[in-house]
């Protein structure tokens, strides 16, 4: 991979609905130079109506305006399947200072007589909707958009890849394939503290529309590099789980969001396999496997999710639920574990 990039490619995904197979052919290319070279892309010709992401965002600032104690009536510490609302402060990176964001966490919405659910599966079942008029229906409407456009996105990395187009299709029937609703709050006071601190996404990619700058990736050279804001793109970049099937080909780009002028909300759909889909480099990257090993998918999320919210923390320290047993610690993968080993 190139360590050098100074800027991130955009490209039009329009193509990838194209009935020519050499137009999403070309497409997939691009997509996967730059998964290679970046790890990030901004992608246009989504598909996306404003209209759709409108009507999500509304509901979103409705959602966040209400008082401390409406959002905390759908606490994701109540949920058992992780869903639900996240004060400030409960998401935390590996010693560091808490985030300045709040958020409203989804995922695939199955219903609660899922045998994996009832059984007690730690990401899947019911989400935990607010009792909120319009919320509910428009974020709803807002994920399948965004994840349809997921499974395209798949697809053609599965091309660019040298698979099949259809070859990943299988992992992903009923994936944990979380949507976060993220606010974060004007504050004057904060001056140095993150937005979000810097991070690898757990999951095989991530989709995301902010509402404005911030987004930051670290370039090859260990600068921090400015995502530029646009308004008719969805960020694309890589997940630890693409890393690993591709044996570090594609790599998990860190990333972060510096502390912000304004108010910013942003919502990355974090597209992800059935949580059972065994991830260990293909056959192509095979020489790298001692290198990365595998992982379960919904575990490897898990394991990294439990590492980072406090009520999950809690829930371990007390001997109520356990990490999987082979969990990593937090961004021992792509460019953040590189960083951390240099630092
Ligand atoms: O708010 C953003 O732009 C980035 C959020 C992010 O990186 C995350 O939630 O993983
Ligand atoms: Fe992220």
């Amino acid at each position: 991979m190139t360590d050098t990039f100074t800027s991130i490619p955009v490209v039009d995904i329009s193509r990838l609905r194209s009935a020519d197979a050499a137009e999403r052919a070309a497409c997939a290319r691009e997509l996967g130079s730059a998964a290679r070279e970046v790890g990030f892309a901004q992608v246009v010709g989504h598909g996306i109506t404003p209209e759709t992401f409108d009507a999500m965002l509304t509901a979103t600032t409705r959602f966040f305006a209400q008082s401390t104690d409406d959002k905390m009536s759908v606490y994701i510490g109540n949920s058992t399947n992780h869903r639900g609302y996240v004060p400030a402060g409960e998401e935390v990176f590996a010693g560091a200072t808490p985030d300045l964001k709040e958020a409203y966490d989804l995922s695939i919405d199955l219903p609660s007589d899922d045998a994996r659910y009832v059984a007690g599966n730690p990401l899947l079942g019911p989400n935990q909707w607010p009792a909120l008029d319009d919320f509910a229906e428009p974020v709803a409407r807002y994920y399948d958009a965004v994840f349809e456009v997921g499974r395209h996105v798949l697809r053609a990395f599965a091309l660019a890849l040298g698979e099949s187009e259809d070859a990943f299709d299988r992992f992903v029937t009923t994936p944990p394939a979380q949507l976060r609703l993220i606010h974060y709050p004007h504050d004057d006071s904060a001056h140095d503290r993150p937005g979000i601190g810097a991070h690898t996404d757990y999951e095989v990619f991530t989709l995301l529309r902010p509402t404005a700058p911030g987004l930051q990736v670290l370039g090859g050279d260990g600068e921090w590099i400015d995502v530029p804001y646009r308004e008719d793109a969805l960020v694309l970049n890589t997940g630890d789980l693409l890393e690993i099937w591709t044996g570090g080909e594609f790599v998990a780009t860190s990333h972060r969001v510096r502390k912000v002028a304004t108010e910013r909300y942003s919502f990355p759909l974090f597209f992800n396999v059935d949580y059972d889909t065994r991830i260990e480099p293909l056959p192509r990257f095979a020489g790298a496997s001692e290198e990365y090993g595998s992982v379960v998918a919904g575990d490897h999320l898990f394991a990294q999710t439990a590492q980072s919210f406090e009520y999950l923390r809690r829930r371990v320290a007390e001997g109520a639920i356990a990490l999987p047993g082979d969990a990593r610690p937090l961004y021992s993968l792509g460019r953040e574990a590189a960083r951390a080993a240099h630092a």
